[in-house]
């Protein structure tokens, strides 16, 4: 017993310094503040949550960091204003409550950070617009000059406009394709638990708080469930899964509950508070995280054992001659998943080849593309800087 107290009391100053070691190198930090943690029981708006928050962002803001905040929320203030009763059911009542809701957020926001003579600025984005390299680099650019005003840009999913099709999901991984679109060297995320549970702690009285998660594991992944609430959308499966894109590009995630007042600072000042995950061995870099995470796969290239071999374990690039099939129709630059014999997903990348001409040229060689197509583009059907091994 004694034993295993003193361990403890070892382990918490260790996480306590590897957190300020981290946090020594951070200047631009993504906060993402979730649905539950900016409204109350009664469902509309915490105005003095979102007060005091704003108090606490201001303060590291003062300090010198640069700070972006991916808020949700929209949904949860719009939809009493609708009169639907408890939730919004249909995509259309989404839509409409979050048309309604967005600018209450934002009203909200901007007379927190005015007490503290903050400005905010509003980004509504769609995955379209950052699948889009253009338009990625132009949101970047935007968010880049509003940072060097000094204002916090404050960024929601475009719920109004977005189908399916073109949706992020959840501002979970709304929140790190953010952090790779802004080149943060942290995420927070606040959320109303404690942090990460070896269980859901709602359904499971013996979960027990993690406070490092130094891998993202199988088994990390499955004691992450879905969200109980009728106003978030991701649950801790989504905020984990967030965790391990950033942590792909050498980012940490610090999961801390957004209810406590205070929190945000002790967590930014290195407090052993909430979860930190820790960033995975290898890094991408950015654009390679936005190959495989931004981008929306149209595609399957199916390749045989030699080839994925090649890929996964010596970064080569795909050659006609290990492509066993392509399914999907695509054309040339599209996204596409590469998969194993057994058709497993392994990699992702972009192809230099349309569809069309990937079936007239798997399994040939290279010098054999221009004769059979009359051109071609290189030997490549995918080039290894392209190409992301997941
Ligand atoms: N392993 C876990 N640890 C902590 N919370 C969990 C876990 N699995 C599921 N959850 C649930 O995830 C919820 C947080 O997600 P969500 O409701 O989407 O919040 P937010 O609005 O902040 O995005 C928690 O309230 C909890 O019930
Ligand atoms: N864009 C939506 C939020 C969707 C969402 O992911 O919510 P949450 O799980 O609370 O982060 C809104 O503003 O209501």
């Amino acid at each position: 017993m004694l034993l295993c107290g003193v361990f403890i009391s070892i382990f918490v100053r260790y996480n306590s310094t590897m957190r300020k070691e981290i946090l020594k190198k951070v200047k631009r930090i993504v906060i993402k503040i979730g649905s539950r943690v900016l409204t109350c029981d009664d469902n509309g708006l915490d105005s003095a949550l979102i007060g005091g928050l704003a108090g606490e962002v201001s303060h590291f803001r003062k300090k010198g960091y640069e700070i972006v905040i991916v808020s949700s929320g929209a949904v949860a203030a719009g939809r009493k204003e609708l009169g639907l009763g408890d939730r919004p059911r249909t995509i259309p009542q989404k839509q409409a409550a979050a048309a309604i809701g967005q600018s209450k957020l934002m009203r909200a926001y901007e007379e927190a950070f005015a007490g503290h003579e903050i400005k905010v600025a509003q980004l509504l984005l769609t995955r379209d617009d950052l699948a889009n390299r253009l338009r990625f680099l132009n949101a970047r650019a935007t968010i880049d000059t509003l940072l060097d005003c000094g204002i916090i840009p404050i960024i929601n999913e475009n719920d109004t406009v977005v189908v399916d099709e073109i949706k992020f999901g959840d501002n979970d991984n709304l929140s790190a394709l953010v952090t790779n679109l802004v080149e943060a060297q942290l995420l927070v995320i606040l959320t109303d638990i404690d942090g990460f549970y070896s269980a859901d702690p709602r359904t499971d009285p013996d979960a027990r708080l993690i406070h490092l998660v130094s891998a993202i594991t199988r088994e990390v992944e499955r004691a992450a469930g879905g969200s109980a609430s009728t106003v978030g959308t991701g649950g801790m499966a989504t905020k984990v899964a967030a965790a391990k894109k950033v942590g792909k590009s050498g980012v940490s995630t610090l999961m801390i509950n957004g209810k406590t007042p205070g929190n945000l600072e002790r967590a930014l000042t290195g407090d052993e508070v909430g979860t930190l995950f820790l960033p995975a061995d290898t890094s991408l870099n950015r654009r390679k995280h936005w190959i495989a995470y931004t981008l929306r796969p149209v595609g399957r290239i199916i390749v045989d054992n030699g080839a994925r071999e090649v890929l996964a374990r010596h970064g080569r690039s795909l050659l006609p001659s290990g492509v066993v099939r392509v399914e999907g129709k695509f054309d040339r630059g599209a996204c596409v998943r590469v998969c194993g014999p057994d058709g497993t997903e392994f990699a992702r990348g972009i192809a230099d080849y349309s569809s069309r001409e990937i079936e007239l040229i798997h399994g040939r060689k290279s010098g054999e593309i221009e004769q059979i197509l009359g051109y071609r583009y290189g030997d490549d059907i995918i080039h290894r800087d392209n190409l992301v091994v997941l």
